[in-house]
């Protein structure tokens, strides 16, 4: 089976690689079509969609993966939330969801005015490309949860979905 993930970030092509072994996984570079730092569940959840509609579009493709990161409020608190995506080549659309963590509150000003969480994340670590390696819930968690074990316990609950569903 073909599958292409909408990324170039080692984290998300490795997460789904550990969930599809046995099958050929491909990088796709495409555009999520939602803000560089989505700012809600719905945003981030959309660009995930957005990504795997491209994906599995692509030549070849029997089915398109989307895993996008973004942050959410709750009752006035930011958390880092992840959404991932997959596609089927008939457009069915099977969603899931990562674990979330709080951001610092220093963070809330900078991203509500628009600042990736990219660049917030390697400059409060003072080390760059954080987001391709442990990610802020690596950061966050003190190493326990990476970035990339996030994206492939999403994966996971896309697969699980997916397979139970396309059986009935
Ligand atoms: O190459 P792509 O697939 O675009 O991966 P990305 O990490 O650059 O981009 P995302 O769309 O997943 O995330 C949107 C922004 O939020 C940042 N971000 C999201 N999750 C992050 C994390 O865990 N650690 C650091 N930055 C993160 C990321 O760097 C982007 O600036």
């Amino acid at each position: 089976m073909n599958i292409v993930i909408g990324s170039q970030n080692p984290t998300k092509i490795e997460a789904v690689r550990t969930v599809f072994a046995f099958d050929h996984v491909t990088p796709l570079d495409v555009p999520s079509n939602v803000a560089p730092q989505p700012m809600s569940d719905e945003e981030t959840r959309q660009g995930a969609i957005n990504r795997a509609m491209q994906c599995v579009n692509s030549e070849g493709a029997h089915l398109g993966f989307g895993l996008e990161g973004g942050v959410m409020e709750v009752e006035g608190a930011l958390f880092l939330c992840n959404w991932g995506a997959l596609v089927t080549k008939d457009e069915k659309i099977y969603t899931a969801s990562g674990a979330r963590v709080a951001l610092p509150e220093e963070f809330t000003k900078e991203l509500q005015a628009g600042v990736e969480l990219g660049i917030l994340m390697d400059t409060y670590v003072k080390r760059k490309g954080i987001s391709k390696k442990e990610g802020a819930i690596g950061i966050f968690t003190n190493d326990l949860v990476s970035r990339q074990a996030m994206f492939t316990h999403v994966t996971t609950l896309l697969r699980g979905q997916w397979e139970y569903w396309s059986t009935r």
